[in-house]
């Protein structure tokens, strides 16, 4: 059951002894950019791209939520799934490469890191716009142990079926991981579902724009990422718990 802030009941959880951080809306602040250009497409329609809507389409591949956009709105008989997807790119690809940090990101990678827990991600998004996206944060995403994109052959379908999760979780050193063992960051509805899908537990940073019927799903939720405490999963705790930095 999901809790707004510290959930005591999570510790039962543990030990953790391994993290999977989703990308999008999560690590980085790139959610607002799909946002801006489905506004921008819809409003040709004269429709309002709302946060119902938003909450159904995003962690999902490209196509599958270029298919829930489509059809949502009732304009799949003027756009295509494909071509929609066609119409964005041009807009998205400029924004990408602008990505910035969610808040709290860097401290708790390197703070991981720096403890050996093992961590990986698991994106929907594939290589090309995961490449645009990370390319200011190379360093960052270097700590990775290693990152499964949305276009991985083993990707079979995305959130929320869990493959991205499973094969996250083959990957780390020494092979399959007990998915108990593991703790999954997520901001997405799809995402909290996928990570419970594949038997893992899920720490929630959702946007405070999205309904909170979607935090049910979530062991524990969390208004940001500067708002984590390692010791409540049996992690190393932060040297400095009061120290809040980017
Ligand atoms: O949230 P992610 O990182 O799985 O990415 C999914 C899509 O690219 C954006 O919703
Ligand atoms: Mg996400």
């Amino acid at each position: 059951m999901a809790n707004q802030g510290i959930d005591t009941s999570s510790a039962r959880k543990g030990p953790i002894t391994h993290v999977i951080f989703d990308m999008d809306g999560l690590l980085l602040d790139t959610e607002k950019f799909y946002t801006e250009v489905q506004e921008i497409i819809l409003a040709r329609y004269n429709k309002i791209f709302d946060w119902s809507l938003k909450a159904k389409m995003m962690g999902k591949k490209a196509i599958e939520a270029a298919r829930v956009f489509v059809e949502e709105t009732g304009i799949s008989d003027s756009l295509t799934a494909e071509d929609f997807l066609v119409e964005r790119e041009e807009m998205l690809q400029k924004m990408f490469p602008t990505s910035d940090l969610m808040p709290g990101a860097s401290r708790l990678i390197h703070h991981l890191h720096e403890n050996g827990i093992p961590i990986c991600v698991a994106t929907g998004t594939h290589t090309r716009h995961f490449d645009l996206k990370t390319q200011r944060h190379s360093e960052l995403f270097s700590l990775m142990h290693h990152i499964v994109r949305g276009d991985d052959p083993e990707v079979k379908q995305g959130k929320p079926s869990p493959d991205i999760f499973l094969a996250a979780a083959n990957r780390f050193e020494g092979g399959s991981v007990d998915p108990q063992r593991i703790l999954v960051f997520e901001d997405a509805p799809s995402g909290v579902l996928a990570a419970k899908n594949a038997g893992m537990s899920v720490v929630m940073v959702p946007d405070a724009r999205l309904d909170s019927q979607y935090h049910q799903v979530a062991d524990q939720v969390l208004n940001s990422l500067l708002d984590f405490s390692p010791a409540d999963w049996g992690l190393p705790p932060f040297e400095n718990a009061s120290t809040k930095l980017d």
